[in-house]
């Protein structure tokens, strides 16, 4: 006997997640420029990096006039630092109202429903849904009861979607979904999703993993079925997640084991072009996407450390440009590089007005060399040469150029 599907209704300006092969919520590479390009390739929606609850609580949401961007920032709350009399904002959230339009998700990281209720109205007027992650493995998120760890909680998970359910999603006629990972037995699996279908929500993720697998471990297969007829059953649309390499074997997948969609995070992050089928051309090579990229992100500003970690992830790393786009300071220098000529003005704009001046940053090393030459010839130690150099380039710890200071605030 075949049983009736439930239909949830898709909220009126809501996301319909069906059909769809979307790009992976991730942290770092999950920003606002990786997003569009996803989008312009093909992605059916958008995921953006896990933002924890508490870290948008307080954030002020500002139009920002120079990249059309709406932006979430904030004061940094508990630096160690002497406070300096002009503080300078955090930038928590980044998202683009026209080009993201419909087709943006806001993962959230969470272990209340109060908190993420708080958090997810900051956004809920600009994003097309709320999804929760209940996935992360990583201690730091697991050890405030977040990601992961909801799955061993999934009274408090069901308890923090409902809530979500009731009071955002359908006030602001957003979707709500969740991203989960496998549990040990199908059976365990299937007690969740069932009482996760039951909160109201209209999208469920599942990465194909379960918590202590490693990302390099093969992706399994055995319970999609049995989530995919569940999720069904209830009116709930279910994407499949896990060692995706494009469109076309997403929807190839979909089919095969009866899932809504699938979401690709490694692939992508490598090229972007991946969300386009073989009849749309399939995967570009690497150079046109990175010159995509670049414009897109000099187009939002984007944190220039960001940026060049991108550019790492999108280069194959045994190309001879790859050492030196990596050695590059400023978005000036990598458009001249990578030989962008019609972006240099452009990237000198946005380098000043990002405050990234590698210009200065030669310059003082083209200064330290020639010093350390003259004290070589008359007779200089080594000792001077290390101080010059270090001296040379202290501006950019400063500016924490390649450091972890470079990862979003508060982002898991
Ligand atoms: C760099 C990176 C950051 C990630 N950040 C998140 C995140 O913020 N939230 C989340 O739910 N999963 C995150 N993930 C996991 C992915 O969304 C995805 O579930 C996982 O990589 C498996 O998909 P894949 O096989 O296509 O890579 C991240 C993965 C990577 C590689």
């Amino acid at each position: 006997m075949t049983s009736t599907p439930k239909r949830v209704p898709i909220p009126k300006n809501g996301v319909d997640y069906r059909g769809k092969v979307v790009l992976a919520p991730m942290v770092r590479s999950g920003e606002l420029p990786s997003r569009l390009l996803a989008l312009k390739y093909g992605a059916g929606l958008v995921w953006g990096p896990e933002t924890v609850d508490k870290s948008m609580i307080g954030t002020t949401k500002r139009f920002n006039p120079a990249t059309s961007t709406i932006d979430f920032t904030r004061l940094p709350s508990n630096s160690s630092r002497p406070q300096s009399p002009v503080q300078k904002e955090s930038l928590i959230y980044r998202l683009h109202p026209t080009r993201e339009h419909g087709k943006l998700i806001f993962q959230i990281g969470t272990a209340s429903p109060e908190t993420a209720v708080e958090a997810a109205k900051l956004v809920a007027e600009d994003v097309a849904g709320i999804d929760v992650n209940a996935g992360c493995p990583k201690p730091f998120s697991t050890s405030g009861g977040m990601g992961a760890a909801l799955l061993q909680t999934p009274d408090l998970l069901a308890s923090i979607l409902a809530a979500l359910v009731k009071e955002v999603g359908e006030v602001y006629e957003i979707g709500i979904s969740v991203k989960i990972r496998l549990l040990e037995t199908a059976e365990k699996t299937e007690t969740l999703v069932r009482k996760l279908c039951n909160t109201g929500i209209t999208g469920l993720t599942v990465h194909c993993r379960t918590t202590p697998m490693r990302p390099k471990e093969r992706a399994i297969r055995e319970q999609l079925r049995m989530i995919a007829d569940i999720c069904r059953e209830e009116g709930v649309a279910c994407l499949m997640n896990g060692d995706v390499k494009d469109k076309d074997e997403a929807l190839q997948l979909a089919q095969e084991y009866g899932v809504d969609g699938g979401m690709i995070a490694t692939a992508a992050e490598a090229n972007s072009s991946c969300f386009r089928t073989k009849e749309e051309g399939g995967l570009l090579p690497w150079r046109e996407v990175v010159t995509e990229y670049v414009k897109t992100a000099l187009e939002v500003e984007n944190k220039w450390g960001n940026t060049k970690f991108l550019l790492s992830q999108l280069m194959p790393g045994k190309a001879e440009i790859f050492r030196r786009v990596t050695a590059c300071m400023s978005y000036c220098q990598v458009c001249e590089v990578l030989e962008l000529h019609d972006m240099v003005d452009l990237a000198k704009d946005v380098d000043e007005r990002l405050s990234i001046n590698a210009l200065k940053e030669t310059k003082a090393m083209k200064k330290a060399k020639y010093q350390n030459k003259s004290a070589q010839a008359a007779g200089g130690n080594m000792g001077k040469e290390r101080s010059i150099d270090k001296e040379s380039r202290s501006p950019l710890s400063e500016r924490g150029v390649g450091t972890r200071s470079e990862m979003p605030a508060m982002t898991v």
